[in-house]
Order: structure tokens, then sequence, then C-alpha cells
């Protein structure tokens, strides 16, 4: 396959046209009497007409058939996603999952929605408000089906295999160690080459925004410059056996038949669209002097709750960097949060946890329940000769922060990578 091409910036206004129809984007306006080539003009909002300007988004596509001509959303088999937060009891307990099983491709043919599985979350999509933690377990590409969420973005975070994501504004190809985030109601398919695994962030109500940088300045952690965004893609194909889009509305999954191809957008303008980041781009902010400094100085995106500094959820990863600072013990302090943490490990291990924390898994730990260094960690940081000292290389752990109180799901309590929560003796 060609290289791809993307545009840059973190929510800039972009105009891409696919170079095999130029002048397809209309100029000077959004919807002339007729668009270049006999083209449907169609708006995509992704927040409120009257959003202030730094908060308004919306884009322009303009498609060879306009979305509208389907038959009718039918419900369609669940799987393992749910947004019903209470399936099973309240669970203070540390939890552990062992990496989740990947289906082999001779088993059973699972692509990236039939293998979504709903780990935890809270809020709800009909209020606009809260969060879901999916993960995603697959083998198989998506064919003659695409997939649009109704209820809010998808932060993707793929662990294993690279995934190329057709969407309605182009293609993007998404790897270990990249993110992407699909944004409400783009839609969009997914090709997969072998067995594949990855973690979704899901946030119901708001968008995911870089974070302020106060003091640290104008640049930083992840730098508006290098978020991608594809460009203008498309394919005019009728598919008389049906083409499927899937709809995750309100937590239930339903599906609609039309007989074309959904990538049919040949232009676009706007600044609602999808992204991908690299997080070896991520610069890295840490102590230079003395003490361990809070995970909030790793956070890659963040999307706000109302409340000033309180986050629906946070995206923050452990990435490869120096430890240097003086009388201090180096690795995460033991610790008690009003946030719910849930940790994900891409590639290498994590400085604070015991064996059982390997890639593909998973950690949950939920308010106000107690976690830190495991004992063996403990002694050797208490005892470690304090010079600079490269931390994490290789390795890639992440976070999703929430300020929710996230319940588990059924199957998040059931799965059989659900594995031994620590042990208190493993402490201190
Ligand atoms: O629990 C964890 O491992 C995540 C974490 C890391 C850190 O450096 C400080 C606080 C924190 O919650
Ligand atoms: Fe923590």
């Amino acid at each position: 396959m060609a290289e791809l091409k993307y545009l840059t910036g973190f929510g800039n206004e972009f105009a891409t046209e696919d170079p095999r129809c130029p002048g397809a984007l209309p100029e000077g306006q959004n919807n002339p009497q007729v668009c270049p080539y006999g083209l449907y003009a169609e708006q995509l909002s992704g927040s409120a007409f009257t959003c202030p300007r730094p908060a308004n988004k919306r884009s322009w596509l303009y498609r060879i058939l306009p979305s509208v001509r389907h038959k009718p959303f039918a419900p369609v088999e669940q799987g393992a996603l749910t947004h019903n937060w209470d399936e099973a009891e309240p669970e203070p307990n540390q939890l552990r999952w062992l990496p989740f099983t990947v289906p082999k491709p001779n088993e059973k043919k699972i692509d990236f929605v039939t293998g979504l599985h709903t780990l935890c979350g809270a809020g709800d999509a009909k209020s606009r408000n809260g969060l879901a933690i999916h993960v995603y377990t697959c083998n198989t590409s998506m064919i003659d089906r695409c997939f649009n969420n109704s209820d809010g973005d998808f932060l993707i975070v793929p662990q294993l295999g690279v995934l190329l994501i057709t969407t309605e504004f182009g293609k993007m190809m998404v790897e270990p160690n990249e993110t992407c985030v699909v944004q409400q109601g783009m839609r969009f398919s997914v090709e997969v080459f072998g067995e594949t695994r990855g973690y979704i962030l899901e946030v119901f109500g708001a968008h995911f925004e870089l974070p302020d940088l106060g003091p640290i300045g104008a640049n930083g952690l992840a730098n508006p410059r290098d978020f991608l965004v594809p460009t203008a893609w498309y394919e005019d194909r009728k598919v008389p056996s049906g083409y499927t889009v899937i709809n995750k509305y309100q937590g239930k999954m339903f599906a609609a038949q039309q007989d074309f191809s959904p990538f049919n957008v040949v232009a676009w303008h706007g600044n609602y669209t999808p992204y991908k980041y690299n997080l070896t781009n991520f610069m890295v902010i840490n102590s230079v002097e003395f003490d361990h400094a809070d995970p909030s100085i790793f956070t890659v995106l963040t999307a706000k709750s109302t409340r000033p500094g309180v986050a629906i959820a946070d995206f923050v990863i452990f990435p490869p960097r120096w430890g240097v600072a003086n009388n201090t013990f180096r690795p995460p302090y033991y610790h008690r949060n009003c946030m719910s943490e849930f940790m994900g490990l891409i590639k290498g291990h994590y400085e604070a946890k015991a064996e059982g924390f390997q890639p593909g898994g998973g950690s949950l730990h939920s308010i106000m329940t107690p976690h830190g260094p495991d004992a063996d960690c403990f002694e050797k940081a208490s005892q470690a000769d304090l010079k600079p000292e490269r931390v994490a290389d290789g390795t890639m752990a992440f976070m999703f922060e929430s300020s929710f109180s996230m319940a588990v799901t059924k199957w998040g309590l059931d799965t059989s990578s659900k594995t031994q929560q620590e042990k208190p003796e493993d402490h201190g």
C-alpha cells in the first residue's frame, strides 16, 4: 500500500481533497446550490452549534451519496459490549488482568467490532457524562462493515498488531506505541493483519483536549504539531449485497443496510476529525532535583468535566525517561486517590508492579483503593545508589485516570484473564 499522507496539527481547520477530484471543495461557501462533481454537502457536528469558538467543532463532508440513504437501524448481537454498570456488585479491591486472550484466526473470525469487550465504566451516554473502558481482541478485518459510535469518542491504544483504519475523512495506520482518536459519529472500518489487541477509552459528552501547560510554558508534553489527521480518500463502490453500518447508540448495537460504501467523501474541511499521535513524540517533563512528581506531568490528552481541573478521563503515559532526583524514593509513591486508575501495558514492564502485570493485560485501582510499589521494588528503590538512570527504557505503560467511580462489568470479573489481585504482603 502506498505510504499514507497526513495533515498535521491538533484541532486545526483543515481542508483536503482526494487528488483524483481537484476542485471538489466548494470555494467561499459550504453548501452551494450544486456542489462540484454533483457531490452532496453534509455537516458533521461535534459540538452544539452555539458552543464558544474554542470548543466549536464541525466538519463539512462532500460525498457521492448522503449518509441518510440507509435502511432502518435494527438491534444486533451485543457481544461483550455494555453500558450496564449494575451487572455486578461493587468491587473496591485491586483488580488485575493477564493479557486479554486474542482469538486464533483458525478458531473463530472476530473483527474489531465483534471483538469489543467492556471492562468497566460509569456515567451514561444519555446524559452525556461518563466513560467506558473496553478492550478489543480480534483477528479479522471488517469487510463491508463500518462502525460509528453515537455515544462518545474512542481513544484507541493498540497493543498488538497494526490497525489500518478507513474513516470518512481518509485512512490512518495506527500501530502499537501510537494512539488515535475517532470522535463521536465518525464512521470507520478497521483492517487488521493477524492477532490484534488493544485498549479503548470511551468518553461521553466531552472531547479530548491537550492539557493546559501552566508554568511549563508554550511547549512540551504532546506538542500540537505531532498530531496527524487523514487526507481525503474515497471509493465510489456499490455494494448490492449490502453494506452494514453498525451504530452504537445508548450503549446498544444497531445495524442498518445500505447499497454503497460510506467511504465516499471526496473532499472535506473542518476541525472535527479523527487523528493519531505517536507516543515517542511526547516531550517528557520530570523532577530534576528531588521528589516524585505526580503522574499528571505525563498527560497526553484530557477529556475535561465541567469542574475545573477535574477530568472525565485523562490519558497518561509512562514513557522512557531519565530518573535523576536526589534523596528521593523514585518509583511511584504509596497512595490512595480520589480518582480511578485503570492501567495497561503496551510493551516492557512497569516499575511499580509485581510479575502479574504484563503487556496486553491491565489493572484497576479504584477510588481510594490503597496501592503502591511492591515490597521488592520498595526495598531496591530505598537502597539504590541515586545516580542518573534511564527509567522504563523500551517500555510503555499508560493510565486511563477518571474522576468517576467505575463499575466493573460481569465480563471484566468473569473473563479468564482476570487474575490474582495484589496481596497485602506483596507491599511494604
Ligand atoms: O498507581 C500508579 O502506578 C500510577 C501512578 C504513578 C505515579 O508515578 C504516581 C501516582 C500514580 O497513581
Ligand atoms: Fe496510582
